[in-house]
């Protein structure tokens, strides 16, 4: 049924960014419920058709398609591969081989979502752009926005929208942002979509659920080289430094041994040396950073925050909050966080996004982290 609304939105033209996915289906869907003009857009960033021919694009599209038509709603697809590939996968495996742990989804946001398809709907006429993300925004009197956590808490993706801007969420709608998931879900089976019951896509979206290993190395030469302890101690082999990140277990090889019967982590690399060190324990104190730095700052407020402030950070997507100072250097291009407790396992190449409160204020990239002095990661 269709539900009136009481603002008439028809003249409004909302672009749609559909995945073919439960999420943004529902998000076309009440779009188009509270009477906007809602034009659904497909892209296409990476080509994966298999050996049989058959690529995860086609039937995301298909899905879209069947959606936009029962939802009544006119679909397009768009082709960012080569956006995608020179401003988010180089950057990705440049991040790799700096021995760091990229998160291209933050990247592919800025870069692709909230700019590249955001023009291109602009192009198309639109008003704003709408996509499925759990994030809330809110504005002040004279227009800035701010971007706030989903209510879902356990879907909020604010963090990899922490590099947008004030003035690109102006264009943007996140209808999911009051909603949990399950009732996203019911929305969609009460509608009939074909979405409804569709699973949810997992990790990186280029790599789905392909071997990642396999996958980096078929871009990268990987170097096998020791794995040692700080003693001095060779444990055996890695396989190439790229395939590992701090604070993991899985993967080494190397069981539990001694009276202990600890499990073996990884607690530092040496890029130069091409070490990967390895330590006994999940609460391994060399895992435990007390700061670290990051550059490549974005902000979403504009807010002066001054040089010197006390917020909470995420330091990786699936993580509570710690509280931290933050102290931005003299030219404001990067900052040192200081943590009220030590936090383990930080990873160089993952955002540290800034919260206070539900306002998420945006975000730097991690470059090191330190235990006091000594730096975590040697690269
Ligand atoms: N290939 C795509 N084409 C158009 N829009 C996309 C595409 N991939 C993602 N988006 C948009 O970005 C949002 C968040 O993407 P993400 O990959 O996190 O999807 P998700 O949370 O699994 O959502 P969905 O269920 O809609 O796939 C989506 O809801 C959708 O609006």
């Amino acid at each position: 049924m269709m539900v009136k609304s009481m603002t008439d939105h028809s003249n409004t033209r909302v672009v749609v960014g559909m995945s073919g996915g439960v999420d943004s289906s529902v998000v076309a869907l009440l779009l188009k419920q509270q009477g906007y003009d809602v034009v659904g857009v497909f892209m296409k960033n990476w080509d994966d058709t298999d050996e049989n021919g058959v690529c995860t694009a086609t039937e995301d599209y298909k899905d879209v398609a069947k959606v936009a038509d029962k939802i009544g709603i006119p679909y397009y697809s768009i082709n960012f591969e080569k956006e995608y590939w020179d401003r988010v996968f180089t950057y990705f495996l440049d991040e790799y081989k700096k021995g760091r742990t990229p998160n291209p989804d933050v990247i592919c946001n800025k870069e692709i979502k909230f700019k590249a398809f955001l023009d291109y709907a602009m192009d198309l006429g639109a008003d704003y752009i709408a996509t499925g993300h759990y994030a809330r925004l809110s504005h002040d009197e004279d227009g800035t926005m701010h971007l706030l956590r989903g209510v879902d808490s356990n879907k909020d993706q604010t963090y990899f929208l922490s590099q947008l801007d004030s003035a690109t969420l102006q264009k943007v709608m996140f209808p999911l942002g009051e909603m949990v998931k399950p009732d996203v879900r019911k929305l969609a089976l009460n509608a009939g979509l074909a979405t409804a019951k569709k699973k949810d896509s997992v990790g990186i979206c280029f790599i789905g659920e392909k071997n990642f290993k396999e996958f980096l190395g078929h871009y990268l030469p990987a170097t096998p080289g020791k794995m040692m302890t700080f003693d001095g101690e060779v444990k055996g082999e890695h396989a190439g430094l790229m395939y590992y990140t701090i604070g993991q277990r899985r993967g080494l090889g190397i069981g539990g041994d001694g009276e202990d019967n600890e499990p073996w982590f990884v607690i530092g690399k040496d890029l130069k040396k091409n070490i990967l060190y390895v330590g006994k324990g999940y609460h391994n104190p060399h895992l435990y950073a007390t700061h670290l730095d990051a550059s490549d700052l974005h902000f979403v407020t504009n807010e002066d925050l001054g040089n010197d402030f006390h917020v909470t950070a995420k330091f990786r997507y699936r993580q509570k909050d710690s509280g931290v100072t933050v102290h931005f250097n003299d030219d404001h291009t990067a900052v040192t966080v200081t943590f009220d407790d030590p936090v383990r396992a930080i990873t160089p190449g993952q955002a540290v996004v800034f919260y206070r409160g539900e306002e998420c204020l945006g975000s730097g990239m991690i470059d090191a982290a330190y235990n006091d002095e000594r730096v975590l990661q040697y690269i």
